[in-house]
């Protein structure tokens, strides 16, 4: 069903099951499958930007072993929207994470009437205080927050605020590059959490590099959005 809408609808009603993020990255990990999360973005700042039928790609992520899915719904740099979350959690049965600028109550309200199971949140848009009252907020639906850091002190607000997936991305978010070295460093810091490296990630020996060092999952957009067929090699690393 395609659904056309500006705001969801009020209420805690959703068809949909929530399914756990950080559950299938620890089946995954134990049955020897490398956990993937497959990203669906239409474009970017950095310049990026690929044609791609939403449906199709989420389908085929989900047949061919991404453990989850990440939608894209900002709309002024990425051109996501709410009907592309609410399309792609209509049609997998893998955990969808809403990729966004949350900031407040409301947007986690809506990913959870799109469906989403999960959301992004990025410490550095957020004081330590907010970070840890949106996490908190969005476990009282039942989502999961993924709390992207991009040094150690965002790392230590994470940590503070209980965060038990933790985001370590690559791209700097004001130059915009990306320089792998920086989740690299980080990863013998995070404690505990499942640890997520975000952006960046081309090729089988940059994943294994990654889990000698301790990573759990992968969030990989731009590569799969050229080619989705690399997922196949991608999980085999
Ligand atoms: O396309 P890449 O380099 O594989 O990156 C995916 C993802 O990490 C990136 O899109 C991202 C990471 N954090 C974000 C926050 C907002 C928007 C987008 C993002």
């Amino acid at each position: 069903m395609q659904l056309s809408l500006n705001k969801p609808r009020t209420g805690r009603n959703r068809e949909r099951p929530v399914y756990s993020l950080s559950r299938v990255i620890t089946l995954a990990k134990a049955s020897g499958v490398t956990p993937v999360i497959a990203e669906f973005k239409r474009a970017s700042p950095s310049g990026f930007s690929q044609e791609r039928d939403l449906n199709s790609y989420a389908k085929f992520m989900e047949d061919n072993g991404a453990v989850a899915l990440s939608v894209l719904t900002e709309q002024k740099f990425f051109r996501g929207s709410y009907n592309d979350l609410y399309n792609a959690s209509s049609i997998v049965k893998i955990p969808v994470l809403m990729k966004d600028f949350v900031v407040t109550e409301s947007q986690i309200e809506d990913a959870f009437q799109l469906g989403a199971d999960a959301v992004l949140l990025i410490v550095r848009l957020l004081t330590r205080r907010e970070l840890c009252g949106l996490i908190t907020f969005a476990h009282t639906f039942g989502l999961e927050a993924l709390v992207e850091v991009h040094d150690e002190s965002d790392l230590e607000i994470a940590q503070a605020c209980g965060a038990q997936l933790i985001g370590l991305n690559s791209r700097d978010l004001e130059t915009l590059k990306v320089n792998l070295e920086n989740p690299l460093k980080l990863l013998e810091k995070v404690r505990k959490s499942i640890k997520v490296v975000e952006s960046g990630i081309r090729t089988k020996q940059d994943i294994s590099l990654f889990k000698e060092k301790g990573a759990d999952a992968f969030l990989i957009g731009t590569t799969l959005m050229q080619e989705p067929s690399r997922i196949k090699e991608l999980i085999s690393a």
